[in-house]
């Protein structure tokens, strides 16, 4: 940041600028009201837009940032504002630090210039509460304004922890910072990449495709993106099947909305060849998905199958098997059902059988801004066992010999390599490699670190080398 001077004074009242304002709803929303900013953002624009003619594209655009950019850097802006406000941030009205935030998010991250941001906040504040709270957002973005960007640096140089200073600078609570932090040591990755890894979950990440095979070829898709969406879309790097989306609206290809093509990140796509694809001896008729919802390997899985195979997806929500029905319309071969994946039994047994448990979702920061704030540690403590238990029900419905993916967008080690151990110890099951099993599939090396353990037969993928979530992909055969 440069040194920064403003000589904003206060100004005759005047109604706050409209996507700052509907910025500030959304924030609030999602922050106080606990709402998903993916789902509210989007309905708070259209309603902006039906009232309000002049809301232009522009407008919405730049209201999206503020709004994603706000809650992404969270913590960084939190840490900066700390050091500038008289008072702590937690005996603040909420809305008061909602627009400091948003405030501080324009000086310290985009191209609005200084006076505007501060003035705009300061009107937003006033707006939204009384003159009082307006002079304080005044006086803290202006000393903002003031600080050398040497000066912002030091305010993180300043703290004493290395994990909590990068989590600060990077915009992660601790414990995220500290897990991604042992993940990278377990997963073969150098500790020196955690900042890296971490800034990767800042950057939003282009729309990815995936052209389901039988249906459409990626060719196709990349043609049909060109001609109907704005920018220049792109094969993707980890999958035959992959297109990055340059800008538009993916709801507007038809092969989307008839399920040819759909929005899905290549990390999962590779998920699903490489079970797909593992070496089998023997039948191969009877695919399942073990946590089914909502559908996107399903999909991908059932137009990988040979012909004359049935995929059975099973989802313990009735709404999210009503999503993998919708996502699977293109294909013949899938049966869904509804039930706890614990006690699923089909009365036979299964010759690949996908386990994508739920878990923590650490590996898809990237595109949901507000989740690092909302998940906590102790989540695990719920999750683990459930994830123990699906693990071992995908176990007992394979076949011997048949194959089992073991995979969770996420690299926590106790949700990847620790359940993955614990399913080797039962002796019913051996690993597959399936990092060796990837070189096949993908042009990109998966990881060059090895890892110890079983980690160099695992495949983990991250945000910062494979443009892709952290997904992390095991391969297992039953052996009895
Ligand atoms: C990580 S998501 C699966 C994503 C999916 N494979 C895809 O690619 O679209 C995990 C799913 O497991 C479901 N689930 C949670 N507990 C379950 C259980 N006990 N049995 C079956 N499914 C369960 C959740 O509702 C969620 O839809």
């Amino acid at each position: 940041m440069s040194q920064r001077r403003t000589k904003q004074s206060y100004r005759p009242k005047r109604s706050a600028d409209r996507p700052r304002a509907v910025a500030l709803s959304v924030l609030e929303q999602v922050e106080q009201g606990g709402a998903f900013a993916n789902l509210v953002l989007p309905k708070a624009l259209r309603a902006e837009q039906q009232s309000n003619s002049k809301f232009s594209f522009r407008d919405s655009a730049f209201t999206s940032e503020l709004v994603y950019g706000t809650l992404r850097q969270r913590g960084y802006l939190d840490t900066v504002l700390a050091r500038y406000c008289s008072r702590p941030l937690s005996q603040l009205d909420p809305t008061v630090l909602e627009i400091l935030r948003l405030g501080a998010y324009q000086l310290l991250f985009m191209r609005v210039p200084d006076h505007a941001a501060v003035a705009e906040s300061v009107d937003l504040a006033r707006e939204a509460t009384s003159d009082g709270p307006a002079r304080m957002v005044n006086a803290v973005l202006r000393s903002i304004t003031r600080a050398t960007e040497q000066e912002i640096d030091e305010v993180f140089d300043h703290i004493t922890g290395h994990i909590e200073r990068i989590a600060a600078k990077t915009s992660h609570p601790q414990w995220v910072a500290q897990s991604f932090a042992d993940a990278l040591t377990a997963h073969g990755r150098q500790p020196s990449d955690l900042e890296r890894v971490l800034q990767a979950n800042n950057k939003a990440p282009a729309v990815n495709l995936v052209a389901r095979p039988g249906l459409i070829s990626r060719d196709e898709l990349l043609d049909e993106s060109r001609e109907i969406l704005e920018g220049d879309p792109y094969p993707g790097n980890l999958t035959p099947y992959s297109v990055f989306l340059d800008g538009g609206d993916p709801a507007a290809l038809p092969s989307i909305r008839s399920g040819h093509a759909a929005a899905q990140d290549q990390g999962s796509q590779l998920a699903a060849i490489l079970l797909a694809t593992a070496p089998l001896e023997g039948s191969d008729e009877r695919w399942l998905d073990l946590c089914a919802g909502p559908g996107g390997k399903t999909a991908l899985l059932a137009s990988l199958a040979p012909k004359g195979t049935t995929v059975v997806a099973n989802e313990i929500n009735p709404k999210r098997a009503r999503l993998v029905e919708r996502s699977t319309q293109a294909l013949d071969n899938v049966d869904v059902v509804v039930g706890d994946g614990r006690h699923f039994a089909a009365g036979y047994l299964f010759d690949r059988v996908l386990v994508d448990a739920p878990c923590s979702g650490l590996g898809s920061l990237r595109r949901r801004p507000e989740s690092r704030w909302r998940h906590h540690s102790h989540d695990l403590d719920e999750l683990l066992p459930l994830q123990r238990d699906l693990f071992q029900a995908g176990i007992r419905a394979t076949r011997p010999g048949g194959v089992i993916a073991w995979v969770t967008c996420t690299p926590q080690v106790e949700e990847t390599l620790d359940q993955v151990d614990m399913a080797l110890s039962g002796g019913e099951v051996e690993l597959i490699d399936a990092r060796a099993l990837s070189t096949g599939v993908t042009p990109d090396a998966i990881n060059s670190d090895s890892g110890s353990g079983i980690a160099p037969y695992t495949v983990q993928l991250w945000p910062d080398v494979h443009n892709s979530d952290a997904m992390f992909i095991a391969l297992l055969r039953k052996v009895r």
